[in-house]
């Protein structure tokens, strides 16, 4: 009886640990193996020295990633990156898994924009400081502003595009936070367009909360580019609202497709 009793506890009890364990040796080896691929790749960027066609040796050395972790990203909306001069990409942020995705898809000379604290990660760090990552100090909005008035100037002048994460953190909620201003200002300042990125829920798979980390699938999806040719600053906050807006539209109604079915449709 006592016997049985234990071994209804102890079984659940087992299985939530194995999934956590092997939640934690997910992530760890997630972490380990970026940092271990930026040893490899700094050397190979360092010959360029500082410079955005170096994103490609990341991008490359990056892309099998999901192969080790059985994620299938499938893409849609390629034909909207189709635009020669420069863009902002702007797409929601999930985790650092978003890293998969964004790789999957990332134009040529397209830098992210990302936290400073990333360039002390490391090697990573530095591999990402060598491909002309943009850092920004989240605390300090004036320096993060001018950081990125410059960004507007060198896009320009050197043809680069850049990608943020207007959430300006990682969001796990199911929905989109209310985005930062930053990403639009540049494309205002830059009269460039902004390209809208939605990458779909990750819940079925994984879940720092649970610390649950299966095999699964992703969708991305690139949304037509908005205009901001003719706009000004005060445009800002209703250009802000459109964009979010389009997103957590494509964001609903990627959630409410069943992994591996086309939207439309009962099949
Ligand atoms: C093989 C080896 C591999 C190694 C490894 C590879 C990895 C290679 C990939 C790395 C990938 C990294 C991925 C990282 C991902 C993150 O690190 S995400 C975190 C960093 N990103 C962000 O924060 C997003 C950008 N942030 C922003 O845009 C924010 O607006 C800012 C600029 C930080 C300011 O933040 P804030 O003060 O909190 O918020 P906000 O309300 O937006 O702005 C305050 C005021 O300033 C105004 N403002 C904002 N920006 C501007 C501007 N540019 N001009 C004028 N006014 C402005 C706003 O309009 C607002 O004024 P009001 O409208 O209220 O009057
Ligand atoms: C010797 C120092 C060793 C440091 C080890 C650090 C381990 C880091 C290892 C690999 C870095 C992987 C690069 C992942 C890029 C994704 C970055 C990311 O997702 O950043 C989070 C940021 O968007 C928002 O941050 P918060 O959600 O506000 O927080």
């Amino acid at each position: 009886m006592w016997l049985l009793v234990i071994c209804l506890v102890a079984f659940p009890l087992l299985y939530e640990w194995s999934i956590t364990f092997k939640y934690f040796c997910k992530m760890a080896f997630y972490n380990g193996w970026i940092l271990t691929l930026a040893i490899l790749a700094i050397p190979i960027c360092a010959v360029r020295g500082r410079n955005v066609e170096n994103m490609k040796v990341l991008r490359f050395m990056l892309l099998h990633i999901k192969y080790l972790y059985g994620i299938k990203i499938e893409v849609r909306g390629w034909e909207n990156f189709n635009i020669k001069e420069p863009y902002v990409v702007v797409s929601n942020h999930q985790s650092s898994l978003d890293l998969l995705g964004m790789m999957e898809i990332l134009p040529g000379r397209c830098v992210p924009i990302a936290k400073r604290e990333l360039m002390y990660a490391g090697t990573a760090g530095l591999a990402c400081w060598l491909a002309g990552v943009i850092f920004i100090n989240r605390k300090k909005t004036d320096d993060a502003i001018s950081v990125m008035s410059e960004a507007a100037e060198t896009m320009l002048k050197e043809d680069v595009r850049v990608w943020v994460f207007p959430e300006g953190t990682r969001n796990h909620s199911g929905s989109l936070l209310p985005f930062k201003r930053g990403a639009f200002h540049l494309a205002v300042q830059a009269q460039v367009p902004v390209i809208p990125v939605v990458m779909s829920s990750y819940k079925d798979f994984y879940s720092k909360k649970d610390r649950k980390f299966a095999t699964g699938k992703c969708t991305v999806r690139i949304l037509p580019g908005v205009p901001t040719l003719g706009l000004s600053p005060d445009d800002v906050p209703d250009l802000t609202d459109r964009v979010r807006g389009l997103m957590l539209d494509a964001f609903s109604q990627m959630s409410t497709e069943r992994p591996g079915k086309e939207p439309g449709g009962i099949h």
